[in-house]
């Protein structure tokens, strides 16, 4: 059982470290904070698993400088689902939608790293390629031929890769059918997606949206809980201007846009170490700025990301000690904590039914 003593001590040496820690402020760092006997328990309300080890170091630091010694820590953390117009999803806390106003420019990858980037910083995490035009999700899962299956003819069972549960309009109908549907159909398949699948309790669900910014796209975004939503560019004019199109988009139907991701920022040759900008330089930087938006992540153009795609292991499952990994799970924690300090929580969980449903991932 906790106590909460905001005026211990412990809690406020916790809670300054904390917000220097993390560049916060100490009102909001405290509320993290409670204390248990001679035990420390911080609950963020962020996914950021990889840091709790260097958290609590420092914390530890702090304590025993104020004379606080053997004073034990626990850090745990909590995702809340965030409010939204429509109703929520039966297990899923928070679904975030991945979109890009042009095509091309790499949205189903990023969105695959990342999800796999939040599971690892500790997050249940699903994926949901929403992608009609050209649904990449099983390939990159390495799973192209696979069906959810149902025990009732109403409900799929999510797919598993890599820990990852997912479900894909690829896995359902040949490519060239679901590519000439017309709006209604396209958003109406969402949504059965969406609502049909056994989604076991999840965090986030990782939406890779359809690029573009038209009606399909918009219509999409409004029939879906989204809690948030980041979008993907390169940095070239064209591929900014576009991005500009689907945040406006965004705006228009009261989706938070969370972050941006620059990708393909910059090529770095393996042989001398040179540096090309082939994609021009910053503009994804330049548009986060414009729109005060945080600047998620900027990955490289890298070979081993397509190579990794390509085989059906995506580089963060397959590579999680490489430096690209690791910009992923920056980007992971980043959008995490943003969704966990602006976003404003539901009120209740009673949409969170548990196991009744369908399985439960760890
Ligand atoms: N950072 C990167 N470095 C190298 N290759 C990349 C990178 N990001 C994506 N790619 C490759 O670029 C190609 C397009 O990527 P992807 O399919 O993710 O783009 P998309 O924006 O989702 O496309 P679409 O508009 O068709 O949905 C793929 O071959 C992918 O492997």
């Amino acid at each position: 059982m906790f106590f909460s003593r905001k005026g211990d001590k412990r809690v406020q040496t916790a809670a300054q470290t904390l917000a220097d820690y993390y560049s916060l402020s100490v009102e909001e760092t405290s509320k993290w904070c409670d204390i248990d006997g001679n035990s420390i328990a911080i609950t963020l309300p962020f996914c950021a698993l990889t840091q709790h080890g260097a958290l609590r170091d420092v914390l530890t630091a702090a304590l025993d400088k104020a004379g606080h010694v053997n004073t034990a820590i626990a850090i745990n953390q909590k995702i809340v689902g965030a409010k939204t117009a429509q109703p929520p999803v039966t297990n899923i806390r928070n679904v975030v939608a991945v979109a890009s106003g042009k095509g091309g420019v790499g949205k189903s990858t990023t969105s695959l790293n990342l999800a796999f980037a939040l599971m690892q910083e500790g997050a249940k995490v699903g994926i949901l390629d929403a992608d009609i035009y050209g649904p990449s999700v099983p390939i990159m899962l390495g799973n192209p031929l696979a069906h959810p299956s149902t025990d009732d003819n109403k409900h799929m069972k999510p797919l598993e890769a890599w820990g990852m549960v997912a479900n894909s309009i690829g896995y359902l109908v040949p490519q060239e059918d679901a590519a000439v549907w017309r709006g209604p159909m396209a958003s109406r398949a969402l949504k059965q997606l969406l609502d049909e699948t056994l989604w076991p309790v999840l965090d986030y669900l990782i939406v890779d949206m359809p690029p573009g910014t038209g009606d399909i796209q918009l219509t999409m975004a409004q029939q879906v809980p989204l809690s948030a939503a980041v979008v993907v560019t390169t940095p070239q004019d064209l591929a900014v201007a576009d991005a500009q199109k689907g945040i406006s988009m965004f705006e228009k139907v009261n989706v938070p846009v969370v972050g941006l991701i620059e990708n393909m920022s910059y090529y770095q040759c393996s042989a001398c170490g040179h540096t090309d900008y082939l994609f021009a330089q910053d503009g994804g930087k330049a548009l986060a700025e414009r729109y005060n938006l945080p600047l998620l992540a900027a990955l490289p153009l890298d070979v081993s990301i397509r190579e990794q795609a390509d085989i059906g292991k995506p580089l963060v499952v397959d590579k999680p000690d490489s430096p690209l990994a690791a910009i992923y799970r920056d980007a992971a924690r980043a959008l995490s904590m943003q969704m966990g300090l602006t976003l404003p929580a539901r009120e209740n969980e009673s949409y969170i039914r548990g196991e009744t449903i369908g399985i439960n991932i760890v």
